[in-house]
């Protein structure tokens, strides 16, 4: 099958649409990176595209509450591209990163039919505990005992990333919300201590936990696996040479830890 195309989703403030794209090509897809505003003007562009991607960066100035206003335009403007690439024939993906994930939780798309939540919305991503921006990198584990499905981490046990973020911190509305997202495999991605780690429930302390989210929660997928998010950046470590320690290696991998997940989307399509 040709490349998967992807739509690289801009706004003013958005500032990783660059890096995204190229690991997005580096993983063997077609990116093209289009602002909010030519696809209001011409909302059939979206069907040239095969996957849709909301990249990390400072949406509207994070005005209001971060990813608020992205999400509005997209509610008021774009609920057809929306809707199509989240549900449509189930043949499309999406993928949202920091800001985008900011984005994808605000239209509730990623918690979308947790019943336990009732008219209630389920879960959010608010401040930071410490209240700051904080920038480094994090060590993530999946959730492979419940089930995830999620199509971005297929065969990832671990990742180590950057993230940059002060509005971060998943929250659900109560505990049978988190025990219904977590049952389900939605809670696919978490941060852990160390990549000897595995997952675990119980708020782990700053620093392995950075923002002090809901049973360490870095990532939530929708139930179809298709639609995902996650707080960390991993179109930052797509070269070896990004890790941190990269001259101290013993052994360099052939490719940083993020361009799985960009190839596990390209791999999907064939
Ligand atoms: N790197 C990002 O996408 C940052 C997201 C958002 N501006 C925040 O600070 O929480």
């Amino acid at each position: 099958m040709a490349a998967p195309r992807v739509l690289v989703l801009r706004a003013p403030g958005t500032n990783c649409d660059e890096e995204t794209a190229h690991a997005f090509v580096q993983a063997g897809a077609e990116a093209e990176r289009v602002h909010v505003n030519r696809l209001i003007d011409n909302p059939l562009l979206k069907d040239r595209y095969q996957i849709l991607c909301l990249p990390g960066g400072f949406s509207y100035g994070d005005d209001i509450a971060a990813g608020r206003i992205l999400a509005a335009r997209l509610r008021n403007h774009l609920g057809d591209l929306v809707n199509s690439f989240v549900h449509g024939n189930g043949d499309r993906l999406v993928l949202g990163i920091c800001n985008g994930m900011q984005v994808l939780m605000r239209l509730g798309v990623l918690t979308e039919s947790v019943s336990a939540a009732g008219d209630s919305e389920p879960a959010t991503l608010t401040w930071n505990n410490h209240g700051r921006f904080e920038d480094r990198w994090v060590h993530l584990g999946v959730d492979t005992e419940n089930n995830a499905n999620c199509v971005f981490l297929n065969g990832i046990s671990h990742m180590y990333l950057p993230m940059a973020h002060a509005e971060g911190k998943f929250v659900a509305k109560d505990q049978p919300v988190l025990d219904e997202l977590k049952q389900s495999g939605r809670l696919c991605l978490r941060y852990v201590a160390d990549q000897q780690s595995t997952i675990s429930d119980d708020i782990q302390d700053f620093p392995i936990n950075p923002n002090g989210a809901d049973a360490n929660v870095a990532g939530v997928c929708d139930p179809s696996g298709r639609v995902f998010g996650l707080m960390p950046h991993p179109e930052r470590h797509i070269d070896a040479t990004q890790h941190p320690y990269w001259t101290r290696r013993k052994e360099q991998p052939e490719a940083g830890d993020g361009l799985a997940m960009f190839q596990n989307a390209v791999q999907w399509f064939e």
